[in-house]
């Protein structure tokens, strides 16, 4: 079946945490998946396209293996979340027939997102299913997953869900009534953020590093995830899985929680990519005119305007241009493997032939290759 191309269809991305989904590890919160899922069935009403991105395999998988608590070892992670994915899925299959709705488990690893033709398949099968009126059941693929390599918090997968399915609105439901502009945990006058935009730098300083006793992100990977939506045009609301209807309410416009809104045009859906990966085997290092010239935005980055290369890549890989300080301001797929960059670095893209013995391109990263981050 081809897919429809009707790119003003609305879709929404719904992240659950791990607390919520497991009433905090004492088991499945059976009432609440139904309203969550009651919910969902409601906005589908209204025309929106949902895929559902929900924790809670390893809380639910330590709890039926009768353990007391999280291991900290990988294997038994894995083992924990084999075992309670079981359950989850089970929960909201059972759910959503109710209603007569299908469900389909898509279990995704960080390198499925990484390789893009591996992106681009996960691409067109959460497009069919949602053209199938299928609910996709997201969660990371826990069991194959190697440490280095995890995207370890939800939040952050469902920030490349929302931009694998173009989503107008990333809803992600926690323990807490959304974010506050300091840890409600430890400061019980911490204000609730009713709106702000999701590239203000100042929200990640409002969080604190820890996670709740089950969640893995805490906010600081909310905050991120919001971030990371906003560069594809999606909105984030960050709310209380508990309170009554929210999704419902949500749909019809009423306030819930935290909004965080995207300020900048939306990138183009290959730089979206681009941006969202975890992991870069390259740095470039660059003097202020080259990191002046990209601000201004449409230009390649050439060799003469890099100082230092660091790391092993490939020509093709992806490598992080820093500025003289080693804050990142983009990104972008390298012309050149590292120690061909290193060779041409600081050079006029003239006399990259004499040094190399050879010219790809006179670009070290072609515009089109290229993604600003900060
Ligand atoms: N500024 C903040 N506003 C709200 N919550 C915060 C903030 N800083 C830290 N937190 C903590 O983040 C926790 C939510 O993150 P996490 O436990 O990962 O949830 P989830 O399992 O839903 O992903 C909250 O319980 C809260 O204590
Ligand atoms: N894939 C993991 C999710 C990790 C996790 O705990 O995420 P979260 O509660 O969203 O911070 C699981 O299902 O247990």
């Amino acid at each position: 079946m081809t897919e429809r191309l009707n790119e003003s269809r609305r879709r929404w991305v719904i992240k659950v945490g791990s607390a919520l989904v497991t009433n905090h590890g004492r088991g499945l919160d059976h009432e609440r998946i139904a309203a969550w899922v009651d919910g969902i069935m409601a906005i589908r009403q209204q025309g929106i396209e949902v895929v559902l991105v929900s924790s809670g395999s390893v809380a639910e998988g330590v709890r039926r293996l009768g353990w007391q608590d999280r291991p900290h070892a990988l294997h038994q992670l894995q083992a924990a979340a084999a075992v309670g994915q079981m359950g989850l899925v089970q929960a909201y299959e059972s759910r959503f027939q109710a209603f007569g709705a299908k469900t389909a488990q898509v279990l995704l690893t960080h390198e499925d997102l990484a390789d893009r033709q591996r992106y681009l398949n996960a691409r067109v099968t959460l497009r069919a299913l949602l053209n199938l009126a299928v609910v996709p059941v997201v969660n990371e693929n826990d069991t194959i997953a190697t440490e280095e390599i995890r995207f370890g918090d939800n939040d952050t997968l469902a920030a490349l869900v929302s931009n694998l399915i173009e989503a107008e609105r990333l809803v992600i439901l926690t323990d807490q009534a959304g974010l506050f502009d300091s840890d409600p945990r430890a400061n019980p006058w911490a204000a609730l953020v009713e709106e702000a935009e999701a590239e203000d730098l100042g929200l990640e300083r409002m969080c604190s590093d820890a996670p709740g006793v089950l969640g893995q992100g805490g906010m600081r990977a909310k905050v991120m995830a919001a971030r990371r939506a906003a560069r594809a045009g999606a909105a984030t609301v960050i709310a209380s899985g508990r309170e009554a209807a929210v999704l419902e309410r949500l749909a019809a416009g009423e306030r819930c929680g935290t909004l965080l809104t995207p300020s900048r045009e939306p990138l183009a859906a290959r730089k979206q990519w681009l941006a969202g990966q975890l992991q870069a085997p390259g740095r470039v290092w660059l003097d202020d005119g080259a990191v002046r010239v990209l601000r201004e935005g449409g230009a390649s980055l050439l060799p003469v305007g890099v100082t230092r290369v660091a790391g092993r890549f490939r020509r093709g890989e992806l490598v992080l241009c820093l500025d003289a300080r080693g804050e990142e301001i983009a990104r972008g797929l390298i012309n050149y493997d590292a120690e061909a960059a290193d060779r041409i670095k600081g050079m006029a893209s003239d006399d990259i032939e004499s040094v190399l013995g050879y010219v790809t391109e006179p670009e070290l990263i072609h515009r089109d290759n290229l993604v600003l981050t900060g």
